[in-house]
């Protein structure tokens, strides 16, 4: 018997059907590879790693594409050290740069990422003008800002990644204090992803029970503490780089509310226009991120000890801002 097999659905008429999105990873080291693995394996994109180091991202989407029939998903990825071959992105995620060295702080790195993540800015914009930019590379807020610039993008589709980040570091310190599931603590960190971050205990909840009525101040005291130093914890412990398996879900969570147009509010680092009272600066603060970008931000109402501790993060993120623009102004 000869059996004709129909195939339906897929037509060119049907751009939904046929075309992936695609995100490029620019920085194809840790946090990029890791995250380009997650955004594959979760099926949410096709991804282009791009990395100045050659045959490096070539060979890691290699070794991905690999894996695709023992994961089961068909994402295409492919690496590269050209930015043409990023053409049409809908989301770029900057992760190039260096990471710091134990007894190093983010801001240490402000003059050795400046350039490399102007550079990668525009070249990825020049490709992909429509795309929505997520930033990694530290320091995280100032890192931002100057992509912000460099793209001359609106703001709503310009943002970086560390709440997300900080606030999962702030729920796991909780869950691993009461012995409760990680998945059922929620926890918002706000401010600059740097030592002056604020985290909002007042906020912080197990499955709707705020930890105020959990835990005493002290305990409470020394999470936020633990908190603040999350990523220096694991640089003191591991020498060389730093965090990347959390940084990677928590940036690959952030593409997935933009690609899926969940709208999930979470804290992300936006370029404020009086929000907070806060002007021409990119900070963290609760932001919806849907199939736009930045669809919102919200404008919680802070104690006075809240909003002092988010104006000192704010002001230490502007000092850098402008040392940024004077190593640019030098480097140009
Ligand atoms: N925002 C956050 O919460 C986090 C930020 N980070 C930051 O992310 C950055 C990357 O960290 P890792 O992946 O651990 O570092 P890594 O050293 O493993 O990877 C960085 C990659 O960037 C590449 N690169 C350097 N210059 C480039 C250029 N001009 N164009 C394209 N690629 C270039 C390097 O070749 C390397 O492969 C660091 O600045 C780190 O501090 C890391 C974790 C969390
Ligand atoms: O601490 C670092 O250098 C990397 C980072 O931003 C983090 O893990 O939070």
């Amino acid at each position: 018997m000869n059996k004709k097999i129909e195939i339906m659905s897929y037509s060119p008429s049907s751009p939904i059907l046929c075309k992936s999105p695609r995100v490029t990873v620019v920085g194809a080291g840790r946090v990029g590879s890791t995250l380009a693995q997650r955004i594959a394996e979760k099926n949410l994109a096709d991804v282009v790693l791009l990395d100045i180091v050659e045959g490096m991202p070539q060979g890691l989407a290699l070794d991905l594409l690999e894996a695709r029939g023992l994961e089961l998903h068909n994402r295409q990825i492919s690496g590269t050290n050209n930015y043409a071959d990023t053409a049409n992105s809908n989301i770029v995620v900057i992760t190039a740069g260096f990471p710091r060295k134990p007894g190093m702080s983010r801001d240490d790195l402000l003059k050795i990422n400046a350039k490399i993540v102007v550079d990668a800015a525009k070249n990825a914009i020049a490709h992909s003008p429509h795309a929505i930019f997520i930033v990694v590379t530290n320091p995280l807020d100032v890192m931002t800002y100057l992509t912000w610039q460099a793209t001359n993008l609106p703001r709503n589709q310009v943002m970086g990644m560390a709440g997300v980040l900080d606030s999962a570091r702030f729920e796991t310190f909780i869950a691993l204090e009461l012995g409760v599931l990680p998945a059922d603590v929620k926890a918002m960190v706000l401010g600059s992803h740097g030592d002056l971050m604020v985290p909002l205990a007042r906020y912080a909840t197990v499955n709707g029970i705020p930890i105020t009525e959990l835990l005493d101040a002290a305990t409470i005291e020394r999470l936020v503490e633990r908190t603040r130093n999350g990523g220096a914890e694991i640089v003191e412990l591991m020498h060389t780089g730093g965090a990347f398996f959390a940084p990677a879900s928590a940036t690959s969570l952030m593409v997935e509310s933009i690609l899926l147009n969940q709208s999930r509010l979470l804290p992300v680092a936006a370029y404020l226009q009086g929000e907070y009272g806060l002007n021409d600066i990119v900070i963290g603060v609760p932001c919806r991120l849907g199939c736009g970008g930045i669809e919102n931000i919200l404008e919680l109402t802070l104690s006075d000890e809240e909003k002092t501790a988010l104006q000192t993060s704010a002001n230490s993120v502007r000092q850098n801002i402008q040392r940024a623009q004077e190593i640019l102004s030098v480097t140009q």
